[in-house]
């Protein structure tokens, strides 16, 4: 009876491990923390040690987590792609040791790196040039993404020295914390909500279709691993050396050490300062030196014995929760959010975390006085992992969600499949017309010189503006009684919003604040419409037909104009002299000549850049796709064009051009 109750309790851990792989690998989302999915892991290890009557070889003790998807071509690893094992004490360091001591001679030494938390690569190099790129996968087979990798600058396309003539290097994708602020910056201003953390967009931007979409994600590779054979090295840290000589961006954190004391003295020192490094790591990686003993050593069935990680413990405290309140963004998308009892956590005093929405309140069963756990882990703004029940006073009281907007009142609306309750009063709630305004004359939208998001919150309680358009009959008598309002500071006020009737128009479409419609979408829209008023008459069908628009944008844009209040914003913006078409002088350089021709453009050229000609194609009407098919018009190829490009364009017959045919074309 008890075995039974075995069977079915490993059986329960299996199936909930794969469906946490399965949203960690492939949908990039995490339910639970590390800590909590590896503590079940090792639980299953354990029961299957005690009970090998029940051994599966698809358990996920023996498997890599990963999968190979449908949307790339499959390609087997010709050396397998291992995880790794995971210790957390001394203790493990020690057993480690010792279990290896049985099978190797002589002393040990060992190179410690930092672990880099993105997702794993596999680059394969012919002749010093890059030939392939591919995700682990299932360790045995991964997606080809090759096209992707190639738009990371420090993937090197060509290798410098020496180097052996074939072999595959592994690293990690990393997106560096500075660059996945700026995007959820990005983010943020269209209306989107942020990405979560670091990793999980750095794995998704592997699995974008789009490589001009990867290309704009700041990510970076860094190499930990060389294999293949006959490579010539005695150590793994000589490899590295070699790895870097040849133009691989290999940290230079990794460090070789003579024992585990000093394996511990390298993890204390980051696990204290890794926080000062510019992209996420989420412990070290210990690696036997010598490449001899670690052929010895060989592999289990998930991992080499000869390495191991050592995971940084996520910095968790528990402190009280006071209150929930309510954010409402300038889409009208509410956050709830925890009070706390301030408490130091990872170098910061925390006093806020998100609960992210209703769903996720419900799912912690989270209550105002409850001690929480407050965890820091790859997402930036601390939250809430949750409760400590055996702490919970037993008067407490369940949360019940707001129903009304806790800024206006307003009852809330939450859409189908979305997470996120919206309050619908888009021109009388607060916090929402303060928002737009904020969003309107900040510095990527009309750049307001002279006005800052507080004097916008002054004016609009001031009865003074209600909306963006009011700025522009805005006097200087009307804003000197305000708090802290100078003379000089009304003067510049007024200078800086007249100066702006000068911004371009794509940014002034940008500033209006369509859920959506961010700089990128922004650009496309006013190039391709040319004029406010061609936007406001489009359909939703005419919009998705305008490259890289998608549904949600087409819907979003046609709701916002079909409101009353929008087009009157749009006439007394216009009233007060915005640019609300492309200017003559941009019209002048463009023309019809490419129209209705796409074109793909790759390798390296000599007199314009990529991007250059990329603007050339759009300028002259003609559309720029990343990749081959049957509506290529033309491929303009330049120098070190990859071979698969060039094999499918001829195959499906499409005209091959140089970049001084191109030049030629336009002139
Ligand atoms: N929270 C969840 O739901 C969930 C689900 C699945 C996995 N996970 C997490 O992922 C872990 C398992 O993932 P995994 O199999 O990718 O293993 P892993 O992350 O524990 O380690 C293996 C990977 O580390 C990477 N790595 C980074 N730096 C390295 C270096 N210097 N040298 C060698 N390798 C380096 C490699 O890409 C390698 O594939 C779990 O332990 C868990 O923490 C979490
Ligand atoms: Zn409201």
């Amino acid at each position: 009876m008890d075995k039974m109750n075995k069977e079915e309790q490993i059986n329960a851990l299996r199936e909930e491990l794969r469906q946490h792989n399965y949203n960690y690998y492939v949908l990039d989302k995490r339910e639970i923390s590390d800590f909590e999915f590896d503590t079940k892991l090792k639980t299953l290890q354990k029961l299957e040690a005690e009970y090998p009557e029940f051994y599966d070889a698809n358990s996920p003790t023996l498997r890599v987590g990963g999968q190979v998807t449908k949307n790339f071509p499959t390609i087997k690893h010709t050396h397998r792609m291992y995880s790794l094992d995971n210790s957390y004490s001394r203790e493990d360091l020690l057993d480690w040791e010792n279990r290896m001591k049985k099978l190797v001679d002589g002393q040990i030494q060992y190179t410690c790196e930092l672990k880099y938390d993105g997702a794993s690569i596999s680059l394969t190099y012919e002749h010093g040039l890059l030939v392939q790129a591919v995700t682990r996968g299932d360790g045995f087979q991964g997606d080809e993404v090759t096209n992707n990798i190639k738009t990371i600058k420090s993937v090197p396309l060509k290798l410098n020295g020496e180097y052996p003539d074939t072999f595959d290097i592994r690293g990690e994708i990393v997106l560096p914390y500075a660059g996945f602020a700026k995007m959820n910056e990005e983010r943020i201003a269209a209306g989107e909500e942020p990405y979560a953390n670091p990793r999980n967009t750095a794995s998704g931007s592997l699995k974008l279709q789009d490589s001009s979409e990867v290309a704009k994600r700041p990510l970076e590779c860094l190499l930990y691993t060389i294999v293949g054979d006959h490579l010539g090295f005695a150590s793994h840290h000589e490899s590295l050396e070699k790895a870097r000589s040849w133009g691989f961006k290999v940290p230079n954190e990794s460090k070789l050490v003579d024992s585990i004391e000093e394996v511990l003295e390298y993890i204390a020192y980051w696990d204290k300062h890794r926080s000062e490094l510019p992209y996420e790591t989420d412990g070290v990686v210990i690696k036997v030196n010598n490449l001899y003993q670690q052929e010895e050593l060989g592999f289990t069935a998930k991992a080499p014995r000869w390495a191991m990680a050592y995971k940084f413990k996520a910095d968790q405290v528990s402190t009280r929760l006071k209150e929930i309140t309510y954010q409402v963004g300038r889409t009208g998308a509410i956050t709830p959010v925890a009070n706390l009892e301030p408490i130091a956590l990872a170098g910061t005093v925390v006093k806020r975390a998100s609960l992210h929405n209703a769903d996720q309140i419900a799912k912690l069963d989270v209550r105002v006085n409850d001690t929480v756990f407050v965890e820091k882990g790859g997402e930036i703004i601390p939250k809430i992992v949750g409760v400590d029940f055996t702490k919970r006073d037993s008067k407490s009281i369940p949360t019940t969600y707001i129903q009304n907007c806790s800024e206006c009142g307003t009852p809330l609306l939450r859409a189908e499949g979305e997470a996120q309750h919206y309050c619908p009063n888009t021109f009388g709630c607060f916090p929402q017309i303060v928002g737009r305004i904020q969003h309107f004359i900040s510095r990527k939208a009309m750049d307001i010189e002279g006005l800052g998001g507080e004097t916008v919150a002054l004016l609009v309680k001031a009865g003074l503006i209600k909306d963006y358009a009011d700025l522009y009959t805005l006097k200087k008598e009307d804003v000197l009684p305000l708090e802290r309002m100078a003379e000089k500071s009304a003067d510049n006020l007024i200078q800086g919003v007249q100066k702006s009737i000068e911004i371009p128009f794509e940014r002034v479409l940008f500033a209006l604040g369509i859920r959506y419609v961010g700089e990128t979408v922004a650009k496309k829209l006013a190039k391709h419409y040319k004029s406010i008023d061609a936007i406001m008459s489009a359909t939703e069908e005419q919009l998705v037909m305008v490259d890289e628009i998608g549904i949600k944008i087409a819907e979003s844009v046609v709701e916002f104009f079909k409101q009353p209040y929008s087009v009157s914003l749009i006439n007394r913006l216009r009233a007060s002299g915005l640019q609300l078409e492309l200017s003559a002088e941009k019209l002048a350089s463009q023309t019809t000549t490419l129209a209705d021709k796409t074109f793909v453009v790759s390798g390296v050229f000599t007199q314009v850049t990529r991007n250059e000609l990329k603007k050339l194609i759009e300028d002259n009407g003609g559309k720029v796709s990343s990749s081959i098919s049957a509506k290529t018009s033309f491929l303009v190829a330049g120098d070190k064009m990859g071979p698969s490009k060039l094999e499918k364009a001829t195959k499906l017959g499409i005209s091959i051009i140089s970049e001084v045919d191109f030049l030629n074309m336009i002139r």
